[in-house]
């Protein structure tokens, strides 16, 4: 047997989870649950307070000291400590063979999850410009584990991974051939999240993957992904995630004559650019008020309102565009903190699709029901909670049966 602990660093999250694994060939719900829980609210975007939901089996509330007291700012790098801590302090950790970690940037070389040594440790934290605000705390805990249990096989689950299947042509920046060939391409993110949620739809439709499908990946990172037979054939994330949707900090797609401007006309650093692009815009940057969508949709101010209806157009116009990709639509599936919770949010986005025949059952979208569209809608609207440290657990699990 197989006990596996996985970590996965969200943007304003780290959601973390225990698993037992009794078969190599278990299946995503064979995978036995005994612990699960989240730092969320990390980095003080938002005017709610850090907070930590660990949970049993059961769904049963547990405590830990180790993790009491959380202050009032909490970063991940702090959060990280707390949670090394109620590693080393919990009895049942003991016995773990295994961890799995969310890496959000695999890059060019790696399309599959992997066994991490030293030499891929080096290729990944290379990799951390790209993914500043998930990398570098992916990897912290990898680095402090192989110090405090140098026998513990760990493994690198990622983000780009599910999107290598795209055409090259929705990968390829128009760039002159040279810059594609070094890998300034688009990569796309939240793909662990996206195989998730192609298993989970392909469940619900009793083993048909649902044809053309657009999954809406909306948390504090937002994207979505066009998800053809099974595989993904495009997403709005690029060669970062910074591209695409606006996100809770994190501006989405800009003209890139924008920020040439920002560099020579406005004498912004490099530096400067980064944190205002990935820290200080989004959700964030338009309101003026928090990241967090709570909060913007209980505020009655006109700039959190402004904020949101940018979001839903955003994601309107790029369901339109992947829409295209496919030609055609024949389910759309929400998911992530936002997707998950927010029916105002989910409400609006299948207004905005009704022109491709979507009509949503407002009563099942209030009540966050798994199919919320009405029943003479030809394209199926969706609420599939997404698990991605599930998805961590499983890939982890066939690895280590491997070896
Ligand atoms: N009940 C809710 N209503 C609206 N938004 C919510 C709700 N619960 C969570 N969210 C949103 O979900 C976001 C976190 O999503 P999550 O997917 O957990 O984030 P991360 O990107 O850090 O993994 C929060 O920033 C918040 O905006
Ligand atoms: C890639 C990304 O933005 O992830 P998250 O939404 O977890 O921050
Ligand atoms: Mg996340």
């Amino acid at each position: 047997m197989n006990r596996i602990l996985v970590l996965n660093s969200g943007s304003s999250s780290i959601k973390f989870a225990l698993y037992d694994v009794d078969h190599a060939d278990a299946s995503l719900s064979d995978l036995a649950m005994r612990y699960q829980g989240q730092f969320f609210g990390l980095g003080g975007r938002s005017r709610s307070l850090p907070g930590l939901k660990l949970k049993d089996a059961d769904g049963k509330s547990v405590s830990s000291v180790a993790m009491d007291d959380l202050p009032d700012h909490l970063d991940h790098h702090d959060a990280l400590i707390r949670l090394l801590g109620w590693i080393e302090a919990t009895p049942e950790l003991e016995d773990i063979t295994v961890v799995g970690h969310r890496v959000v940037h695999g890059g060019q070389h790696y399309h599959a999850p992997v066994i991490l040594d030293d030499a891929t440790l080096t290729e990944l934290e290379a990799l951390s410009p790209l993914a500043p605000l998930h990398q570098p705390y992916s990897l912290e805990p990898v680095k402090s584990l192989a110090r405090q249990r140098p026998e513990l096989m760990q493994v690198a689950c990622f983000d780009t991974a599910f999107h290598t299947t795209q055409p090259k042509i929705a990968q390829q920046f128009a760039l002159p051939r040279e810059l594609t060939e070094k890998g300034l391409i688009r990569y796309g993110f939240h793909g662990l999240s996206y195989d998730y949620i192609n298993c989970m739809l392909t469940k619900r439709l009793g083993g048909d993957t649902g044809g053309r499908v657009i999954a809406a990946h909306l948390g504090n990172g937002a994207s979505l992904c066009a998800i053809q037979d099974g595989r993904s054939v495009a997403s709005t994330t690029g060669f970062t995630a910074l591209e695409g949707l606006p996100m809770g900090t994190r501006c989405g797609s800009l003209d890139p004559g924008l920020v040439l401007h920002l560099l020579a006309e406005e004498g912004m650093s490099v530096g400067a650019v980064g944190d205002l692009l990935y820290n200080r815009s989004g959700l964030l940057g338009v309101s003026g008020i928090s990241s967090d969508m709570r909060e913007l949709l209980a505020s009655d101010a006109a700039s959190a309102r402004e904020a949101v209806e940018l979001f839903v157009y955003r994601i309107a116009r790029e369901i339109g565009s992947l829409a295209a990709a496919m030609g055609g639509l024949d389910h759309l599936v929400f998911t992530a903190g936002i997707g998950e919770h927010a029916a105002p949010v989910r409400q609006a986005v299948c207004e905005a699709c009704e022109w491709l025949g979507l009509t949503l059952d407002d009563a099942a979208n209030q009540r966050h029901a798994t199919q919320i569209n009405r029943h003479d809608s030809p394209i199926g609207a969706w609420v599939i909670p997404t698990d991605e440290e599930r998805m961590i657990a499983w890939y982890s699990a066939r690895l280590a049966a491997c070896h």
